[in-house]
């Protein structure tokens, strides 16, 4: 079963994708970047509105991979209450200290990374995060004007990320400019979520408004290729 996540940054867009049943509710700035981090007493507020209707992840913005750095806007969005904390994983020479950095947090938080498409990602990094204790794997794009996460990985390749994570059990997500044609190209992987922003506003921008009549459509499609 795959789930819709959407991506928001206000209350009043929270509530709009509550109201729809989205599998899981992201809460980003997409004008500070790919992972652009939201306020966290805005994380807060939101969290407390939601209650636990809803699964909530947060990102804690597009940090470089330096693990202090990493390790504390980790704990520090934790405190908000959000159930899922995503991580941007460029590639770098720190990742492994970065991943053994979280190796301290992933026994109470529920952390996610993120892997970039257009960045030639390692996919060997998936059994290290997973070893680390980390609960999901997302494949999105770093760049967001290159378009969608299809045009710019081979299937066979998104085929192989989801494959590879779903044998380790732990959450797979895809997102990356994703619009409404991509759901029935990536629908046959079975991943567990399909992550959205820019498809959900107003003429594919993804620093505008959220349109609610797209957010029931993709909401819908997802639907029946699930049923
Ligand atoms: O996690 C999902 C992302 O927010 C997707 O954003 P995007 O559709 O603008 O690439």
């Amino acid at each position: 079963m795959t789930g819709m996540l959407a991506s928001v940054n206000s209350v009043d867009e929270a509530r709009l994708v509550l109201a729809e049943n989205v599998a899981i509710i992201d809460l980003k700035e997409p004008a500070l970047g790919s992972l652009g981090g939201l306020d966290i007493k805005l994380v807060k507020e939101i969290v407390n509105i939601i209650g636990h209707q809803c699964p909530v992840s947060a990102t804690i913005g597009d940090l470089p991979m330096q693990s202090g750095l990493i390790f504390n806007a980790v704990k520090e969005m934790a405190e908000t209450g959000v159930n899922y904390i995503k991580i941007g994983f460029s590639p770098d020479e720190n990742q492994q200290e970065v991943i053994e950095k979280l190796t301290q947090l992933t026994s109470t938080i529920n952390l996610i990374a993120v892997l970039f498409a257009d960045t030639n990602p390692d996919f060997g990094l998936i059994d290290r995060l997973v070893e680390a204790g980390l609960k999901g794997i997302m494949l999105d794009t770093q760049d967001k004007t290159k378009g969608s996460l299809t045009g710019i990985m081979a299937r066979s390749e998104i085929g192989r990320f989801v494959a590879h994570v779903k044998t380790k059990q732990v959450l797979c997500g895809l997102a990356g400019s994703l619009k409404l044609e991509d759901i029935a190209l990536l629908m046959p992987y079975q991943p567990d979520y399909l992550g959205f922003r820019g498809a959900l506003c107003d003429q594919n921008d993804r620093v505008g408004h959220l349109n609610l009549r797209r957010v029931q459509a993709i909401k819908q499609n997802i639907s029946e290729y699930s049923s």
